[in-house]
């Protein structure tokens, strides 16, 4: 890895700054020459099929893998430069929705939901803990007879909501969502979608959303990048296929663009039929 502080200063006022960002994982180029602004309050949806490095991308905004090369800044700092200590602090700014919910099984809803805030240096009074867990807990529609329950009391759309009530007890102002409405049926997917708008309406958060869910990419994000597997492109193709709003996917001038949202398999299927067929002989 590349001392990144030997790297120019430039800040460019974005939120999150991607600059120059390269991944090799296992020996293989997972990410490569990333560049990517994210402007305070932007919600950025993350799609691309299959193993095309959403999530390493994801879990490289926040610091929890390092690029092989480049730098990511979170407002304006560089996360490869801060000590252990510099990125807990900046972390507890983010919230994390994750796919599975991630929810504590021994611990009740409400203990779920006021775990962040145990995590606090200095301990809010009970009372005041009490106040913002109902609080959340009503902001994403659950009922207060939820609170006392357990995660596996509940169905997956309402522990979805929980892990969101969870993310957003400290007011961050970086939610990450990971696959937010995967597994629910088209109701429930669009009461996550509902709320991750609500979230935004309600103060100006950054949000970054992963996902294969086209309807969710649509209707949350006002912003759109498409990745691509980066070894299924020549050397000097970019690896983000589309940047854009949403509006603009359907005729974006990228072919591969257009088949993917459009959900068509075109010559993926011959590329596939061929691979089994050099496979079996
Ligand atoms: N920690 C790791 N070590 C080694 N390889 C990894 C690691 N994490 C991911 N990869 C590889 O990086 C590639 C991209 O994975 P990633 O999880 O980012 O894809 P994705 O676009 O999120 O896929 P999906 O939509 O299926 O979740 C895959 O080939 C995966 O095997």
């Amino acid at each position: 890895m590349i001392d990144d502080s030997i790297l120019p200063e430039s800040d460019t006022g974005a939120l999150i700054d991607v600059d120059n960002v390269s991944m090799v994982l296992n020996g293989q180029c997972i990410l490569q020459d990333i560049n990517v602004q994210i402007t305070r309050g932007q919600t950025v949806a993350v799609i691309g099929e299959s193993g095309c490095g959403k999530t390493v991308f994801m879990k490289t905004l926040v610091g929890l893998l390092n690029p092989t090369r480049g730098r990511v800044r979170f407002d304006g700092q560089s996360l490869g430069q801060m000590s252990q200590g510099e990125l807990t602090a900046t972390r507890r700014r983010f919230g994390f929705v994750f796919q599975n919910a991630a929810l504590f099984d021994s611990m009740t809803i409400y203990e779920n939901v006021a775990f962040p805030l145990r995590q606090e240096k200095v301990q809010p009074p009970e009372s005041d803990v009490r106040n913002r867990v109902m609080r959340h807990l009503a902001e994403v529609g659950l009922p207060t007879s939820a609170a006392a329950k357990r995660p596996a009391e509940l169905s997956g759309g309402m522990r979805k909501r929980v892990g969101l009530a969870r993310a957003l007890i400290l007011k961050p102002e970086l939610v990450v969502y990971d696959e937010p409405t995967t597994g629910l049926d088209p109701i429930m997917s669009d009461v996550i979608n509902e709320l991750i708008l609500d979230t935004r309406r309600r103060y100006p958060v950054t949000s970054i959303v992963v996902t294969h869910d086209m309807h969710t990419a649509r209707k949350v994000s006002d912003r759109v990048l498409m990745f691509f597997p980066r070894w299924r492109l020549e050397p000097d193709d970019s690896q983000i296929l589309f940047d854009g709003p949403p509006s603009e996917l359907e005729n974006a001038p990228d072919r591969r663009v257009r088949q993917f949202v459009r959900g068509e398999a075109g010559e993926r299927l011959d590329e596939m039929t061929r691979q089994v067929d050099s496979i079996s002989g």
